[in-house]
């Protein structure tokens, strides 16, 4: 592997999310020993917060960091980037959907699309983090039409991460022992989290939580919402753990997934599970060398058909109101 610099690009770097990613970023959490170029963008009025951002990763003088770029012109700061992790975008607030946001972060990911496609590097990886995340990737994709669909994620790592964490807490097993989890379908309160594939130390989770009470009536809503009760007790969206997540997911598809193992991430939808092809729909995926692949020969319930279903049809919908809008 090369150990010239990873050029890794984060838009929206002034903000709450970029105020934990870039540190993580900067201290190796994704790139082990290879050292990290950062290109941060951001919109004009944010680029002096931006810069006492600098100042403070200058402060920790981590040995990984190569370099440090900041501007507000997408073009300049996509020039020959690896991995461009797009996380600038309007957070929704109490009482709103994320699907709510759409009009207003939109039209970011045409312009960031374009960007990417005229300037990145010809191995770049694209994650978005920006909400709502499905959507904004597809409208990337579509913006960028030399780069293959392929290279484009939503982050759903989150999620992955939190339904992990809500079995490991009910049925007393360390986040360790659980593996195979999936999110599947849309970032938002529709998106299915499935035990029924997911594993406690080798044994079917269903099987070992044994209270379908608690899987559907405490489990997914808790996984599904869980954005909106940081919101509620914080007063602003989840930060660092996005930002954990983050750089979870670009990890793992640059470096791989576990043996044995899978993660969740939201790609282009081949039509695997019955998801129209197209979407950018959460799906489980093992990833090797910087690609992925979506998992196979699952059994699909009538109760988990009735989920994922529910959750692709909105973004069918959202897919419909971004070609409306002249997005796509
Ligand atoms: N997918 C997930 O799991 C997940 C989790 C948490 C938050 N989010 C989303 O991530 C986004 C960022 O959240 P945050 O809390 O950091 O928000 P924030 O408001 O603190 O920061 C967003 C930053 O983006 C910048 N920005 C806006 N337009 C831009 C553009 N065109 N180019 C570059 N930068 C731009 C803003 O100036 C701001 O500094 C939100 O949309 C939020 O909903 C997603
Ligand atoms: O819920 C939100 O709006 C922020 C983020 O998508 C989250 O899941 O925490």
């Amino acid at each position: 592997m090369s150990s010239a610099p990873l050029k890794v690009a984060v838009t929206g770097a002034a903000g709450q999310i970029g105020y934990s990613l870039l540190f993580r970023l900067a201290s190796g959490s994704l790139t082990g020993g290879r050292p990290i170029e950062l290109r941060l963008l951001e919109i004009t009025p944010a680029l002096k917060a931006l810069e006492g951002v600098v100042m403070e990763l200058d402060d920790c003088a981590f040995p990984g960091l190569a370099g440090v770029e900041i501007g507000d012109d997408a073009e300049k700061i996509f020039d020959g980037v690896n991995l461009a992790l797009l996380v600038g975008a309007r957070p929704r607030g109490p009482g709103m959907e994320r699907g709510d946001l759409l009009s207003a972060n939109g039209a970011i990911f045409t312009a960031q699309g374009k960007a990417l496609n005229a300037a990145a590097a010809d191995d770049v990886r694209i994650g978005v983090t920006g909400n709502p995340a499905n959507t904004n990737a597809l409208i990337a994709l579509k913006n960028a039409p030399d780069i293959p669909a392929e290279r484009f994620s939503a982050l759903t790592r989150l999620d992955h991460n939190r339904a992990i964490s809500q079995l490991a807490a009910k049925t007393g097993a360390p986040v360790t022992d659980i593996t195979k989890m999936t999110i599947w379908g849309n970032h938002s309160a529709t998106q299915y989290p499935d035990l029924f594939h997911a594993e406690v130390a080798g044994r079917n989770a269903a099987e070992a939580v044994g209270d379908q009470d608690w899987l559907e009536n405490t489990f997914i809503p808790t996984v599904a919402k869980r954005g909106a009760a940081i919101i509620e007790a914080r007063g602003s969206s989840s930060a660092a753990s996005a930002a954990s997540a983050t750089v979870d997911a670009a990890r793992d598809w640059l470096y791989g997934s576990a043996e044995g193992d899978w993660v969740s991430m939201a790609v282009v939808s081949d039509g695997s599970y019955g998801v129209p092809e197209g979407l950018v729909s959460s799906f489980p995926v093992t990833t090797e060398n910087g690609d992925w692949k979506i998992v196979q020969g699952l059994e699909i319930d009538d109760f988990s058909r009735a989920r994922i279903d529910a959750s692709t049809a909105e973004l069918a919908d959202e897919r419909a109101a971004v070609t409306e809008l002249g997005l796509i």
